[in-house]
C-alpha cells in the first residue's frame, strides 16, 4: 500500500489515517466520506514557509482554497498562518463566516462580478488580483466612490506553456486568464494602475498551470517577468514589490508521477529571482505563491462502500461503489487516475483486478480502470487515495446524489467539518409548480 502522511495499517489490518480507523470512521460517518490527515497539511504549510524563511525572503503562502473549501479549512489555514486565495463571493463569504483575517486574503477570478467585487472592497481584503481591463476600470470606480485605496496585483500570461494537461494549463498566451503580455496589453494596464489613484500596484500575477512536477515553467515565467519589470521601470517609473508566482506544484497520485519536494519549487523561484534582482540591480521584491493541490491533495482520501459486482467472461469485472463522479470529477474531466486500497483489508494480497465504477447513470463514470486488490465484495471499504484537491470542491448532485460528509482527522481524534447532505437538502431550493399545467 501506498503509505503517506499519516496513514497505516493497524493490527486489525484496517487503513488508519491520523490515529484513527478508517473502518470506524465510515461505520460513523456513513459513505462515501473524505477524511483529511490534518497532520499531512500542516506539514507541507510548514515546508512551504520554511524554504522561505531559510533564504530570508519576504513572503505570503496563500492557500488556494478552490482545492477544497469549507469553514474549518480557512481556520486550519489560519492558524497556519497562511494567506487564503479566493476567487468567488461565495469562497470570500466563506472565509468572512469563518474569521480568516481580511487583510490576509486575495481576491482572484476572470470575471469578477460588481457585486463580488464591491464585497471585497466593503471586506477590507487585503489584495486583488485584476485580470482584465474592465475589472481595472470598474475596481478604479468602486475604490473612488468609497475613497478606499486597494492594493492590488496583475495577473499577466506569460506565455508559458506548463507540461499538464491541457484544460489546467494557464499559462499559455491563447488564455482565458489575464493580461496578455505578447499584444502587449499588459503595458497598457500596468501605466493605467499605477497611475490610478485609488489602486495601488503591488506588482504582477502568473499562474502558468495545476499538477506541475518541474521547474522550468517557473523560471521562465520569472525571466518573462523581469523583461517586463526592467520595461516597466524606464517607461513608467514603476519597479514591482510583489511578485506572485501562482500555484501548481505536482503532488503523487500514482506511482510514476514524479512531484518534487515542495520546499524545492520555493527554493528554485528564490535563486532566479534574487540572481534576476541583483542582475539587473533592483530591489529583491516580496515573492507570493498560492499552493492548492499541494497543500490538501493527498492529505484527503474517499472511503467508499462497494456495492455491485459485473463479471465480463474475459473482459473485465467492475465493483461499484456508494459515490462516483459525484463526488470526484476528476477521471471524467482530466482521465486522471488514482489508487486504493480495501480500507478494511489493507493487508490482503491482490489477487485479482477489478475497474472501479461510481453509481452515476453514466458510461464515464469511472473512477479507477484496472485496480490491483484482494478478492472484493459488497462487504468491503475501498479507500481511494490523494482525493483531497478538487474532489469535495467540484462534487455535485448529479442524479440527485447528496454530497458526503468531510471528517478532519490528527492524533486519534476525528471532527467532522461538512455534514452529509441529506434528501431534504436536496429539495431545499425547489419550489412546487405554482399552478396547475393546462393541457
Ligand atoms: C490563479 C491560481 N492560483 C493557484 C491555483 C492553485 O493551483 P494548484 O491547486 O495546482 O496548486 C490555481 C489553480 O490552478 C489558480 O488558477
Ligand atoms: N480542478 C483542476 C485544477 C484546476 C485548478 C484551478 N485553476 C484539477 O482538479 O486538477
Amino acid at each position: 500500500m501506498y503509505t503517506h502522511g499519516t496513514s497505516q495499517i493497524n493490527k486489525q489490518g484496517h487503513l488508519e489515517i491520523g490515529g484513527v480507523n478508517t473502518v470506524d470512521l465510515a461505520n460513523k460517518y456513513g459513505t462515501p466520506l473524505f477524511v483529511y490527515d490534518v497532520a499531512l497539511i500542516r506539514e507541507r504549510a510548514i515546508q512551504f514557509q520554511e524554504a522561505f524563511k531559510s533564504e530570508n525572503v519576504p513572503f505570503q503562502v496563500a492557500y488556494a482554497s478552490k482545492a477544497f473549501s469549507c469553514m474549518a479549512m480557512f481556520q486550519l489555514a489560519d492558524e497556519l498562518g497562511l494567506s487564503l486565495d479566493v476567487v468567488s463571493g461565495g469562497e470570500l463569504y466563506t472565509a468572512i463566516e469563518a474569521g480568516f483575517p481580511m487583510e490576509r486574503v486575495h481576491f482572484h477570478g476572470n470575471n469578477k462580478s460588481l457585486a463580488e467585487l464591491e464585497m471585497a472592497v466593503e471586506a477590507g481584503i487585503g489584495c486583488i488580483v485584476v485580470d482584465n481591463f474592465y475589472e481595472l476600470s470598474e475596481l478604479s470606480r468602486i475604490c473612488k466612490e468609497r475613497e478606499h485605496t486597494m492594493d492590488i496585483l496583475l495577473r499577466i500570461t506569460p506565455g508559458v506553456e506548463a507540461h499538464t494537461h491541457e484544460y489546467i494549463s494557464t499559462g499559455q498566451e491563447d488564455s482565458k486568464f489575464g493580461f496578455d503580455l505578447i499584444s502587449g496589453q499588459v503595458h497598457e494596464a500596468v501605466q493605467l494602475a499605477h497611475n490610478d489613484a485609488f489602486l495601488k500596484l503591488l506588482g504582477v500575477h502568473s499562474h502558468i498551470g495545476s499538477q506541475i512536477f518541474e521547474t522550468t515553467g517557473f523560471v521562465m515565467a520569472v525571466e518573462k517577468m523581469f523583461e517586463l519589470i526592467m520595461e516597466w521601470k524606464e517607461r513608467f517609473h514603476f519597479t514591482p514589490t510583489v511578485l506572485n508566482l501562482g500555484g501548481g506544484f505536482g503532488i503523487r497520485y500514482i506511482e510514476g508521477d514524479t512531484p518534487l519536494p515542495v520546499g524545492d519549487y520555493v527554493i528554485k523561484m528564490i535563486e532566479v529571482v534574487k540572481a534576476k534582482a541583483a542582475d539587473l540591480n533592483l530591489e529583491m521584491p516580496e515573492i507570493w505563491i498560492e499552493p492548492g493541490r499541494s497543500l490538501v491533495g493527498d492529505a484527503g482520501t474517499t472511503l467508499y462502500s462497494i456495492g455491485s459486482h459485473k463479471h465480463i467472461p474475459n473482459v473485465r469485472d467492475y465493483l461499484s461503489v456508494d459515490g462516483g463522479m459525484s463526488d470526484n470529477l476528476r477521471p471524467a474531466l482530466y482521465q486522471a487516475e488514482y489508487e486504493g486500497v480495501l480500507a478494511n483489508r489493507a493487508n490482503d494480497e491482490a489477487t485479482e483486478t477489478f475497474s472501479i465504477a461510481g453509481k452515476c447513470c453514466e458510461s464515464g463514470d469511472m473512477l479507477i480502470w484496472d485496480l490491483p486488490l484482494p478478492k472484493a465484495n459488497h462487504e468491503d471499504i475501498l479507500a481511494v487515495f490523494c482525493t483531497g484537491a478538487y474532489g469535495y470542491a467540484m462534487a455535485n448532485n448529479y442524479n440527485r446524489i447528496p454530497r458526503p460528509a468531510v471528517v478532519f482527522v490528527e492524533d486519534g481524534e476525528a471532527f467532522e467539518v461538512i455534514k452529509r447532505e441529506r434528501y431534504e437538502d436536496l429539495i431545499r431550493l425547489d419550489l412546487p409548480l405554482a399552478k396547475k399545467v393546462v393541457k
